[in-house]
């Protein structure tokens, strides 16, 4: 089973919410990698079994321009076996609060097999710490449930 988180963050938020899923994961996952996307191979995309996708919001709710390739690499290549998440750290402020992870979403739900996804409110807090262990145990039973099958 290969598996991955891949994400950008600009500032520290959604670094801080990938690195709090990786460490819920490790356990469950002993050869889980965690790329930054600027490092991760897009070529290899397709021989994950699963991924788990981390990105802020840029602009008027848009996916931010260090995203676009893995976007795109989704969309080209045969990715229909995998099992995806997505989560993002936002700002209320803004009309359309972690567009990039609706737009992720919408995509990933075509393209893969979407498990569950996830939107913090900029950097993560004890109380978001609920949602993150509902999303791990989301993503771990969809990817047991997978691997028996
Ligand atoms: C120019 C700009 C545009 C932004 N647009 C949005 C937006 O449309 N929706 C949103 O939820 N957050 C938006 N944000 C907020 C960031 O996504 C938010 O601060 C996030 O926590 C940054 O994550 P990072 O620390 O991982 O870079 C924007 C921030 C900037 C600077």
């Amino acid at each position: 089973m290969k598996i991955a988180m891949v994400y950008a963050s600009r500032t520290g938020n959604t670094e801080e919410l990938i690195k709090c899923l990786y460490e819920r994961f490790l356990p469950h996952f002993s050869n889980i990698v965690l790329y930054e996307v600027d490092e991760f191979a897009l070529s290899q995309l397709s021989e994950y079994d699963a991924i788990v996708i981390g990105t802020y919001t840029w602009g008027d709710g848009e996916i931010p321009p260090d995203m676009f390739f893995l976007y795109e690499a989704f969309e080209k290549q045969n990715v229909k076996h995998m099992i995806t998440g997505v989560v993002g750290s936002g700002d209320r402020f803004y009309p359309h609060f972690c567009g990039a992870v609706d737009e992720f979403r919408d995509m990933l739900y075509v393209q893969t097999n979407l498990a569950v996804t996830l939107k913090i409110e900029l950097f993560p807090q004890e109380s978001d710490m609920e949602r993150c262990n509902q999303f791990v145990d989301f993503f771990i039973k969809r990817v047991k449930r997978k691997s028996l099958t």
